[in-house]
This record gives C-alpha cells, structure tokens and sequence, in this order.
C-alpha cells in the first residue's frame, strides 16, 4: 500500500490519504493569470466606526486610506511595482491583496455608500439600493463583498438573498464587532475571510461571513453582542469555514439551476410583520397588530409550530385576519428544528417552495450517497480504506473526471446517475475544467442545458482562465453561445485582453465565423489588434472581401 502511494500522483495521494483539496477539486480554479476582481460595498457598520462624543459612529472615507496601510490587506510593494499604480483600467479606491494560498491575486474596488450607516437605520430602501448597486456591477466584478453592520446583517442578507434571483456570483456580508481601526479587532480578519470567498470561488448564494464561518444569509442570525463569534446558522451547517485550510462544503451550497440571467426585484411589500406569540398575549394586541395595511405575518409560534388551541379569543383574531386575505405564516421560536403539523395546536399554513435554500427538504425517496454506492466501495476496498473522510475524499477526485467524461460523450444519462448518487456536477477536474467547459467545447446543447438546469456555473473558470462561453468561441458553437449569454455569461476583462489581436487575425485569415462567435458572446468588433488596426482595417489591407461585408453588416 505504502509503495503504491509514493508513486502516485501528489494531489491523488492526498485525497486518498484523506485530506480535501481546497474545493474539492471545485472552482477555484486558478486561472492563467489567477486574478479576481471583487467589488466592496461600504454601507456603513461598527467596522469602519469611529469613536465621537455620542459613541460609535460610522465616518465617511475614510476606509480606503486606512486598508492601504494594512499590509495583511493591501500589497503596496505590488502596487508600486505594477499598472495599479497608474491604469485606467482599474476604478478608484481599487487596493490588492497579497498572493493567496491558492496562488490568486485579489483586486477589490470600495465603493461607498453615502451616508454611511449603522445597520440599526437600515430599512428595505437600503436593501433596495445595495441590490441596485450589485446589478450596475454585475458583470465587472467576479464577486462581491458587503460591509454592513452586525445588527441588521442576517436581516440584509436575507432580504438580499430573494432579491437577487438567478444569482451566479458569490456576494459575502461581512462586518465586524470592534472597529478595524483597533488595534484588536475582528474587521481586518472578516474582510480578509470575506474577499478570499468572494474572490476564489463560485458559491452562488448571498452569504454572510464571520468568525472564520460562510453562512447561508438567509440561514443566519445574529446570537452574541459581545463575542467576535456573533453569527450562527443553527439549522444549516457552514457553507465553508475558513481555518488553516478554506473547506467549501460543495454539496449544502445552493444553486439556481437555471438558464435565465440574474436580476435583481426591489420592490418590497413593507405591509408585513413579525408576531410572537406568547403566554399572555392579548386578543386586543394581536386584534391591533392584524388591522389594515397589514397584508402578511410571520406567526412565531413554540415548539414545532403550536399556539394555544384554547384561546378562542386569539384564534378568532387570526382567523378573522386570514378571511381578510391577510398571509399567516408559521414558524417557531426555536433556533433549531422546524414547523410540524403533528399537533392539533399547530395548524397554520406553510411556505411550500424553496426558493432560496431558505428551507430544509427532506429528500423523498431514499437518497443514495455516492460514498455508498458499489463503485466507490469496490475502489475503497481495493485501496484499502474505509474512513467517511477517505470515502469522501476518493468520490471527490474520481467525480470530476468522470462527469467530464460523460460530458465528452453527450452522456446525460451518465451525469444524471452521478448527480442522482450525490456527485456535484460543477465540480472541476485536475485542470479545474467543469462538465460545462467540456460540453461547450463539444457543442452539446441539449447536455449545456441540462447542467444549468442542474445549477452548473458559467463563471468557473479552468487552470487556463478560461470560462465554458470562451471554449463554445473557440469551437465555434453558436447555439452554446447563444444559450450561455442567455444564462448570464460574459466576457470579462481578463478575456478580453489580446482580443483585438485574436480578432484581426480571424479578419486576416477571411475566419467569417470565428469573429461572429465572438461577436454574438459580446465582443466589440472595433477593437484594435497590437499594431494598433481593428479587424475592418486588416481585412481591407489583406483582400478579405467576406469579412468586410460581415463586419461593415456589424458596424
Ligand atoms: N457591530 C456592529 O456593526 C453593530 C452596529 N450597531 C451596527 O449594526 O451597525
């Protein structure tokens, strides 16, 4: 066994002696130039507080300068040494991370919101506008950070987590309990936690991050005032945590699986309220509380969902309520378990889809995990292992391969049996390329839609820093294009680089259909190749009559 393992690959080894690779194999995959933007959205919060004569109070700019002389939070000397000195192409207020553990580089923008607030003052117009500012810069950011106070945050990021629908991007709330000017603090090390998330990985959920812990926003809430460890998630387990290695639990993340764009609602309905009940509660309180507008409750019942069945005069109020069309909505007190309709005193309506990972289903039907299934032992056996942790660890590095195998062949049925046994079908292989990346090269439609409808992200990118919608380019797969933009894909600045020169060269060699696959995934036809001529000017200097036509079409 021993000298099987020292020849066997190193990264293999590890797996198979037990230890996960950062992301089991999923995205992060360092791209070529392993590079990442994250845009930072400052609303305000105790991390960027500063002390006047009222107490604690949020001041304006002042963030940026301080991070700069974080060293922790700011490379200086790559700065110094680089175009972020002096590049229009990074925006204002734009700092950079040192190297990660993961070999990526962390550009992040602030951008501030006016005025600055503590999280207590936040109402849904906030939600609304920091919604509105995720959608203006969707596309030019690989992820996103929100710094909010700690007060309000499980709320914001609740509220966040239904407002952005088909989100494909990983948007982390953090915050912290002592200033980051302090010199102990929790800020530098949640913003650090926070940007190394949103930057390295595609968890496409809005999260909230604290104390070493990724949370499901809307799973989370606020339990200690006076602790660094302020957040918990008592009935979902951490999306990821954050200790001498960054673990992503890949299988509790949630994904949208959809073919539509993201977008973002903002119109809230504020005719709703939060009722608890409890022993003592008057008829005449509740009777207030239910009068016009209000048009929904939360009914914060005991236990398992039950209220008094023996107060006629409460319930009457209730029902009266629910006869007005008035939304009553149950659910427990308790930080742990749920609503059961097993007791005469719990019957209320309940929420019945999931739209967010809001709620915890129970699978119908006995679910087989992939750890368990006759493939995976008869290899466990023959390697001699048996640990939960080494079963883990060899479906993790046998799945990758395996379902871009399935995908080679357009073999959806494959894929479906290895997402059906538990296999994340967004999982990258060694090279971090996902399923999706091999069936946009191969130009399998009807396979692309079935791994988005299985929640695979556009926004991996392989070892080579390239995405699904740049392989469907290279192969020239027009429907792939067509599909991925249609889901949200785009080309971003890092795709874009030497694009001018790829597209005079297609004009120089009359490729009429290379510069259309590039045209319908949004390139700008315009752009100038390196001896400063866009593809119209080389087409005309080498007589490519095709092309011409093509492009002045385009113009
Ligand atoms: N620690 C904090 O951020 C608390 C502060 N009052 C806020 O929520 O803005």
């Amino acid at each position: 066994m021993e000298a099987a393992a020292a020849g066997r690959p190193r990264s293999l080894s590890r797996a198979l002696a037990g230890e996960r690779p950062a992301g089991c194999g999923c995205p992060p995959a360092p791209s070529a130039k392993a590079e990442a933007r994250v845009l930072v959205i400052n609303t305000g919060g105790t991390i960027g507080m500063v002390q006047d004569a009222k107490g604690l109070a949020p001041e304006a700019n002042k963030l940026v300068n301080s991070l700069k002389k974080m060293p922790m939070l700011h490379d200086k000397a790559y700065t110094q040494e680089t175009k972020l000195n002096n590049s229009h192409e990074f925006p204002e207020n734009t700092l950079v991370l040192p190297v990660s553990k993961q070999n990526k580089r962390i550009f992040y923008t602030i951008l501030e919101l006016s005025p600055l607030l503590d999280s207590s003052n936040m109402t849904p117009e906030d939600w609304a506008k920091i919604a509105k500012k995720l959608e203006e810069h969707y596309e030019k950011y690989d992820g996103f950070v929100i710094l909010h106070g700690t007060d309000t945050m499980a709320y914001t990021a609740s509220a966040l987590s239904f407002m952005c629908e088909n989100l494909g991007k990983t948007v982390v709330l953090t915050g912290s309990q002592v200033p980051i000017y302090e010199l102990q603090n929790d800020g530098r090390d949640n913003l650090l936690g926070a940007l190394l998330m949103a930057g390295q990985f595609v968890i496409p959920e809005v999260c909230l991050y604290f104390y070493n812990k990724l949370y499901r926003g809307n799973r989370v809430t606020k339990v200690d005032a006076g602790s660094f460890n302020a957040f918990s998630s008592p009935n979902l387990p951490p999306l990821a945590n954050a200790e001498v290695d960054i673990t992503i639990n890949w299988e509790t993340v949630w994904r949208a699986n959809t073919k539509k764009k993201f977008r973002v609602h903002t119109n809230m309905n504020r005719n709703v309220g939060l009722l608890r009940i409890f022993p003592g509660i008057t008829a005449a309180a509740v009777k207030a509380f239910l009068q016009p507008p209000i048009e929904g409750i939360v009914l914060e019942t005991y236990g398992s969902g039950n209220a008094p069945n023996n107060r006629e005069d409460v319930l009457e109020e209730l029902k009266k309520a629910a006869e007005r069309k008035v939304v009553i909505l149950n659910c427990t007190q308790c930080l742990r378990g749920s609503v059961k309709t097993v007791y005469a005193t719990g019957q209320f309506q309940m929420l019945s889809e999931n739209l967010r990972g809001e709620m915890t289903v129970v699978p119908t039907g006995a679910k087989i995990s992939l750890r368990d299934s006759k493939f995976i032992q008869v290899i466990a056996k023959s390697l001699s292992i048996s640990s939960k942790e080494e079963l883990e660890a060899v479906r993790d590095a046998l799945i990758p391969p395996l379902a871009c195998a399935a995908a080679k062949l357009g073999d959806i049925d494959a894929l479906r049996a290895i997402a059906e046994m538990g296999g994340n079908l967004s999982c990258g292989d060694y090279d971090g390329r996902t399923p999706l990346h091999i069936a946009a090269s191969e130009g399998h439609l009807p396979l692309v839609e079935y791994l988005l409808m299985s929640g695979a992200t556009v926004y991996a990118r392989d070892r080579y820093g390239s995405t699904p919608l740049m392989n469907a380019i290279k192969f020239r797969h027009i429907q792939v294009i067509n599909l991925l933009r249609e889901t949200g894909a785009h080309l971003s600045s890092q795709d874009l680089e030497n694009t001018g020169t790829i597209l005079c060269s297609l004009a120089a060699t009359g490729d009429v259909d290379g510069l259309y696959a590039w045209y319908l995934a949004g390139a700008d036809l315009e752009q100038t190749g390196y001896d400063g001529r866009n593809p119209l000017q080389v087409a005309e200097a080498t007589g490519q009559k095709e092309v011409l036509d093509f492009l002045r079409q385009k113009h």
